[in-house]
């Protein structure tokens, strides 16, 4: 349509009755850690023993001390939509992420998905040992990609991640790449395959700008062809670029849920501010 706005919000996908196509529906969601070994005599058999034997009745005394990360978290999620998870460190981003996509349980509530969520982290597990070629193959047969789809997608990822740009680094084994390199190899990999519900923890920011507005175009892309896209970063400029909604989590609970704009704004006059470059540390004066 080019009568549109290329700011407007876009039109999402509806049923054949016009209404909108609900992906993951999160209902009074609470998520508590359990941290073992914060009592006296930690990391000792009778305290491991203790904690066996005595569950229920007193975790604490056998050194478990819960952590309450996420509170009462209710939203529900469309088909077509980018959804940014901003809040402060510590706010229950990363752990509301991971129990959509599966990988935690729930206190109270109910997680509900259509499709297969997944979860592409900075720290998705990939092979260090093994070479980039070797991960390509790994990460697209995880995600459940045929052997012959990874072979016809392959050259495509190396040549999106950019690996290959400054030498041949593909056939190094992965733990030789900076921290950068990795996190554009891994997004790469999983922005190979159309997601049902795609979630990105922090992988843009990893990226250098080129990067970045690569994998930015992508996201459009994986929305328009099908599911839904949530994106934890701590850069407002990337949530604004690729987000028509924002959920803003503080202390564990969903303290703003609506339009990008109006969310960023309340949250950045919260945090004392738009996104300023980060200044640079003055080096010590040396003794
Ligand atoms: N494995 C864990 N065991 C115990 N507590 C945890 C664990 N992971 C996270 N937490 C706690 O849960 C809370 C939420 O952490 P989470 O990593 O989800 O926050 P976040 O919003 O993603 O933070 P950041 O912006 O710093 O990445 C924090 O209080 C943290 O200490």
């Amino acid at each position: 349509m080019d009568d549109v706005p290329e700011d407007a919000a876009p039109v999402l996908p509806t049923t054949a009755d016009g209404e909108l196509i609900p992906t993951v529906v999160c209902d009074g969601v609470d998520i508590v850690y359990r941290v073992n070994g914060t009592g006296a005599g930690r990391g000792t058999a009778t305290a491991a023993l203790n904690r066996i034997l005595r569950r229920e009745k007193a975790e604490k005394a056998a050194g478990v001390r819960k952590v309450h990360a996420v509170k009462k978290v209710s939203f529900v999620a469309y088909k077509g939509e980018a959804i940014g998870l901003i809040g402060t460190n510590g706010s229950g981003k990363s752990t509301l992420l991971k129990a959509v996509a599966g990988l935690l349980p729930v206190e109270n509530g109910k997680i509900y998905t259509h499709g297969q969520p997944s979860l592409l982290g900075v720290n998705a597990a990939l092979m260090g040992d093994l070479t980039g070629e070797r991960n390509v193959f790994l990460g697209g047969l995880a995600m459940g990609m045929s052997r012959e789809e990874v072979k016809a997608r392959y050259q495509d990822i190396v040549d999106f991640s950019g690996i290959n740009e400054k030498g041949d680094f593909i056939t190094l084994p992965m733990r030789t790449y900076s921290s950068g390199m990795g996190a554009r190899l891994r997004f790469s990999i999983a922005a190979a395959k159309d997601h049902d519900v795609l979630l990105i923890d922090e992988a843009l920011a990893t990226g250098d700008r080129s990067f970045q507005r690569r994998s930015e175009e992508r996201i459009r892309e994986l929305r328009k062809s099908a599911g839904t896209v949530f994106l934890v970063s701590h850069n407002n400029k990337s949530i604004r670029d690729t987000c028509d909604r924002v959920l803003w989590l503080e202390r564990g609970e969903l303290r703003m849920d609506g339009p990008t704009e109006q969310v960023l704004e309340a949250y950045e006059a919260f945090t004392g501010g738009a996104d300023k470059p980060k200044a640079k540390a003055k080096p010590k004066p040396k003794a």
